[in-house]
């Protein structure tokens, strides 16, 4: 038995080719109606882990649960309760948007009438409905990857995979995705996705994974993530005067301690652990006023580099693969 109410599950998952294992013993549980985000620098094992747990890749050893039912060796068998969307290139550019999305149905036993209705619908919502009679060779990318979408939600699977869903299209059509897998979520659907863009992650998902040579490094919701990352070896204090003098005393009295003045405000750092009260000591024994201590976290970005030792790509404006 898999863990009660997940939506799915992976115990020890592993995968190696030949002498490199990609994954490595993963193991996490994916709650119905999750945004569940799986972030890594390339070659971490995503979309390896993505093809075992949609049955492209049979694992080397390691199981995998679907709805608390084990389905390691019998993925097809779990196929109807997931929309797995991947590359565009398994919809028929000759076809139409709408012949595509009614052909998908069919594929998965839908009856004519039903599929009809439901490729009508998905076609309206995803905003394809004037394109509907167009040859679906001739979207745009961002379509082409609302269509694809579609596709994978035609048979309203309750668990949804997606493979870098934003990668390659411009910002606009990258949000129309987010806020269509938003609203997904609302309604219930439980979404896995990689993604390379971390400002993604943190906007949509519940809990993000980090991982790295195939093994999970951390994993959490954002707050949980920032939290356990956030050391105690960054202060800033605001000073009543200038803090440009007080600069050398500083680090002459804490070894090991750097740290940068501007206007007011020290900003001190550390690599280890700071406590606040040596420091007012300090700030008393020369009468400085400090009108305020904050103690600075890290960005998620941060933290990712941290437990994953590589820096996350930033989406800039009109973004494609190259
Ligand atoms: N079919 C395969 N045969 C041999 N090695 C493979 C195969 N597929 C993946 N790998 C290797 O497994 C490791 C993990 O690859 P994977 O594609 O899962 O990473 P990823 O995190 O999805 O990377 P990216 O962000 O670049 O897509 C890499 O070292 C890759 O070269």
């Amino acid at each position: 038995m898999g863990t009660d109410g997940a939506a799915f599950e992976v115990r020890e998952l592993t995968k190696d080719f030949g002498p490199l294992r990609a994954v490595d013993g993963l193991s996490f549980a994916v709650a119905p109606g999750e945004i569940f985000g799986f972030l890594g620098p390339n070659g971490a094992g995503k979309t390896t882990t993505i093809r075992m747990l949609t049955g492209l890749a049979r694992p080397t050893a390691g199981r995998i649960f679907f709805f608390g039912r084990e389905r390691t060796g019998d993925i097809k068998g779990a196929q109807h309760l997931m929309g797995i969307v991947a590359d565009d290139d398994n919809l028929y550019p000759e076809m139409t948007g709408r012949a595509n999305l009614e052909f998908c149905g069919a594929l998965y036993g839908m009856e004519r009438g039903e599929r009809r209705e439901r490729a009508g619908e998905l076609l309206e919502r995803f905003g394809l409905a004037p394109a509907a009679e167009r040859r679906f060779g001739a979207y745009s990318k961002g379509m082409r990857r609302r269509l694809v979408l579609a596709a994978a939600l035609i048979h309203r699977p309750p668990i949804l995979f997606l493979d870098e869903p934003t990668t390659g299209i411009d910002v606009a059509s990258a949000r129309s995705i987010r806020s269509l897998l938003d609203a997904m979520r609302r309604e219930g659907t439980t979404i896995f996705l990689t993604t390379h863009y971390i400002e993604e992650a943190q906007r949509l998902c519940d809990r993000i994974a980090f991982i790295a040579e195939g093994r999970l490094a951390a994993l959490g919701t954002t707050e949980d993530l920032l939290a356990s990352a956030r050391e105690d070896n960054a202060v800033d204090f605001v000073l009543a005067g200038p803090a440009a003098p007080l600069k050398e005393a500083l680090e002459e009295a804490f070894p090991g301690v750097t740290c940068r003045a501007e206007g007011g405000t020290l900003f001190v750092r550390s690599a280890r652990s700071l406590g606040l009260e040596p420091f007012m000591d300090f700030f008393r024994s020369r009468a400085v006023e400090v009108r305020e201590a904050r103690r600075e976290g890290p960005s998620l970005e941060e933290v990712f580099l941290g437990v994953t030792g590589s820096v996350p790509r930033k989406r800039k404006k009109g973004d494609r693969r190259p």
